[in-house]
């Protein structure tokens, strides 16, 4: 039904290709009645966030992409030098200032995300805009300049007041919010006699140690818990689709073989 408007599939952008060469793309519906196309496609509308709970491993990256690349349209309708408008190739992958003779291409900020360890505990915390009882891997972006290395040390003394000894790369994730970033996911261990947390409290609700114990159940959770009214809100941690969630998922493992091994 959508397909007969044409500006509209003009501005989708092109998003990858399945293994059997069929090209997928991502459309903004823009203006519609949710409701009609709920009712029309047997389905419903849900929250991007709440969507990565939901969604199947090869699905979720697509989804994150499609999304991404629509809003950078959408706010990079201009050119920043002249102020003239942006036009963009029909793949949708960049856009062009004829004026200025500038192209435009998406970018992400890099950003790190990193698991602290001291051996035996695992460190995490929350954001005050996080969900209740939601605790993640510590993260922050890179600033002009540095290193992933320098930012890992930078962020983990500014955020807990910890020093981190030693570093190791584990995988990276493109994270559509709140603009597109590029997650690189490192484990780091600190010294285990200097384990007190200072939490900076403007970034961070809290900060703290978790156990294997306490680890291990909360990735049994496959949904966020529902937490009853006076009740402290049960522990959780990000969807497997997150970086975040892999990240945990290797520490618990690492540690349960070393429990195995002594
Ligand atoms: N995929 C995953 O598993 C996870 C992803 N994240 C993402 O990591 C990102 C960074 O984590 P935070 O702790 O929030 O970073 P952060 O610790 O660097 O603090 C955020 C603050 O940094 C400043 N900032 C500097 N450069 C920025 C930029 N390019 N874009 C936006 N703000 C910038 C802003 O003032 C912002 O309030 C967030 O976007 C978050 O969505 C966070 C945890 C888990
Ligand atoms: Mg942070």
């Amino acid at each position: 039904k959508l397909g007969k408007d044409k500006q509209l599939v003009d501005e989708s952008v092109l998003i990858g290709c399945t293994e059997e060469n069929e090209a997928q793309f991502s459309l903004d519906l823009g203006e519609i009645e949710q409701s009609e196309v709920e009712q029309l496609c047997g389905g419903v509308f849900v929250d991007l966030r709440k969507a990565f709970f939901l969604l199947r491993a090869h699905e979720a990256p697509l989804v994150a992409k499609g999304q991404a690349l629509l809003r950078w349209h959408q706010s990079h309708k201009f050119c920043s030098a002249t102020g003239q408008p942006t036009f963009r190739n029909q793949s949708g992958s960049q856009r062009v200032c004829h004026s200025s003779g500038f192209t435009y291409y998406p970018m992400m900020a890099p950003v790190v995300i990193v698991l602290v360890s001291d051996g035996n505990r695992c460190l995490l915390g929350r954001q005050a805009t996080f969900p209740p009882g939601m605790y993640s891997a510590l993260a922050g972006f890179c600033d002009m300049g540095e290193t992933v290395e320098e930012t890992v040390h930078r962020e983990i003394a500014e955020e807990v007041g910890l020093e981190v000894q030693s570093l190791q790369y584990s995988g990276s994730q493109h994270w559509p919010f709140p603009q597109s970033s590029f997650m690189v996911a490192c484990h780091a261990t600190v010294n285990p006699d200097k384990t007190e947390v200072s939490v900076d409290k403007v970034e961070l609700d809290d900060a703290r140690w978790f156990t294997l114990e306490e680890v291990t159940e909360a990735l049994q959770r496959k949904k966020p818990p529902r937490n009853p009214k006076g009740e402290p809100p049960t522990f959780w941690v990000p969807p497997s689709y997150a970086i975040a969630n892999r990240l945990i998922s290797e520490w618990a493992q690492q540690q349960q073989l070393k429990l195995k091994r002594s």
